[in-house]
Formats: structure tokens, C-alpha cells, sequence
């Protein structure tokens, strides 16, 4: 899916400086792109205008030729998007496999419900469930209620979720926050993996940032910088301001 924004600003009521400022960028179908930046800088609000969270004061949006601000277009969008937010958004109660086949639930017929009524997997989605949640580390515990994870084991049940459906987009919040260097590194393959899927990626850690073909940084709302290639001067600007170009 293709994320086109053209001077897309938004402030939020009550604040004066705002979110997004102005933000023209092109991410193309298939593309995988990070995005950097100090906290509070927009990553967040870029994604949940994507999502139809946050309505733009002005500029464009269109995503694979579609109006987040439309609601049927809207509801398009989101059928093809898979999201990890941050803090993620599980569901207490009900144990890791059930939460990771949740996505999937537009397409489940009598005989999925019922089998995710008793606790299970609907049968074609094992196979993949199981895969994917090798892959993050997470089988031992895909029975256990997500309440009695860890935030990192969460976390992981968060991208298998969102990445199970097969999604054309994916958004991950910082999927890698609270993970150690081995789990944070096996989400980044799962979501480099997403070959023919637009990914895009917030993060603070510049070697999962450099693991991406592009990065993109906002600052204060703006786009700062937008390359394949980032260096240690490019960084400290981006995060200090502090680099003055020739
Ligand atoms: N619902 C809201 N109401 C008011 N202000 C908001 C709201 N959501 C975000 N903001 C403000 O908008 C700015 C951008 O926030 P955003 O969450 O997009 O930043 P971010 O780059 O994702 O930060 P972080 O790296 O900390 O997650 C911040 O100043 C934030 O306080």
C-alpha cells in the first residue's frame, strides 16, 4: 500500500506548537521505512492519521488510493493493516494464541468461533501461529492469559497478531521497546521479512533503525531527514540540532 502525505499538519487542541507541521512524504508499496526521532517529534500521530485516530487541520493523506477521513475507505484501510501500538493493546483474559489469532477474526466462520470459544486456534492457522511464535520465542507461553506475561513476551504476541493476517501494511510502534538485544532482533526479521508488505517501524535504537532501507527522522513535526544511509553526524542532528551543515 502506498502512504502518500502531502503538507499534512495537525495540532492537537490545547497545544500551541504543532504535532505534524507540514509533512510531505511518499512511502511506496512494498517499502520498508523506519521512523526516528526525539520523543514527542510526530511518529506516533503520523501513524494514527493513517489509521483515521487523528483527523489532519490541513494538508493530504491517501493511503493506497483511499481517505482515512471516509469512513468506508477508512474501514478498507484498517481490513489491510496490521498494528503493534505501543504499550500494546491485548486483550486481559484471554490467553496469547487466542490474542494472536484476534486479527484474523473478519474471516473466521462458525467452526473458527467455536473453536476460539474453547481456547484454540482455529486448525488453519496453527501451522502459523506456531511458526511465527517460534520465530519470536513465544510457544511456551501461547497458553498462558497475556495478563501473566512479561511486556516483552506481550509485545511479541503483539506482532504475531498483527503480522498473522497478512496484511499489505503494517505499523509497528516501537515493536522492540522492552525487548533484549536476541527478541528485539528476531521482531526486526519478522517485519524485514514482510516481503511485497509497505512496513513502517518507529524506534529509538539507531542499530534496528540502520537495519531499514530507509529512515526517516521528524523533529519538532518535520521531516529532518529522509536517506538510506545513517551516520553518527546525521543521528546527533537529528536527536540534538546540534550539527550546523555546511
Ligand atoms: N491526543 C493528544 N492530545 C494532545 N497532544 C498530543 C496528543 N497525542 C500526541 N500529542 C502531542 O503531540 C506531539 C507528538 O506526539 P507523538 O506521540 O506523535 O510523538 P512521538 O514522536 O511518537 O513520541 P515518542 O517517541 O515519545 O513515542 C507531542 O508533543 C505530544 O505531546
Amino acid at each position: 500500500m502506498q502512504i502518500r502525505l502531502a503538507g499534512l499538519s495537525v495540532t492537537f487542541p490545547d497545544r500551541e506548537s504543532p504535532a505534524l507541521d507540514d509533512v510531505s512524504l511518499v512511502i511506496e508499496n512494498a517499502e520498508h521505512v523506519v521512523l526516528l526521532g526525539p520523543s514527542g517529534s510526530g511518529k506516533t500521530t503520523l501513524m494514527r492519521c493513517v489509521l483515521g485516530a487523528v483527523k489532519p487541520d490541513s494538508g493530504t493523506l491517501v493511503v493506497d488510493g483511499m481517505d482515512p477521513a471516509k469512513p468506508s475507505e477508512l474501514r478498507a484501510i484498517r481490513r489491510n493493516t496490521g498494528v503493534v501500538r505501543q504499550g500494546n493493546d491485548l486483550v486481559h483474559g484471554l490467553r496469547a494464541q487466542t490474542n494472536a489469532v484476534l486479527g484474523t477474526s473478519p474471516s473466521w466462520g462458525l467452526r473458527e468461533w467455536a473453536a476460539v470459544l474453547r481456547g484454540r486456534v482455529p486448525a488453519r492457522y496453527v501451522e502459523r501461529v506456531d511458526a511465527l511464535a517460534d520465530a519470536q520465542g513465544i510457544r511456551p507461553f501461547l497458553k498462558s492469559q497475556v495478563e501473566h506475561l512479561s511486556g516483552g513476551q506481550r509485545q511479541r504476541v503483539a506482532l504475531v497478531r498483527a503480522v498473522l493476517p497478512e496484511p499489505k501494511l503494517l505499523l509497528a510502534d516501537e515493536p522492540t521497546s522492552g525487548l533484549d538485544p536476541t527478541t528485539a532482533q528476531a521482531a526486526v526479521r519478522t517485519l524485514r521479512e514482510a516481503d511485497g508488505v509497505t512496513v513502517v517501524v518507529t524506534t529509538h535504537d539507531l542499530s534496528i533503525a540502520r537495519q531499514f532501507p530507509r529512515i526517516v527522522a521528524l523533529r519538532d513535526g518535520r521531516v529532518c531527514f529522509d536517506g538510506h544511509e545513517l551516520s553518527d553526524e546525521d543521528a546527533q542532528d537529528i536527536y540534538e540540532g546540534t550539527v550546523v551543515r555546511p
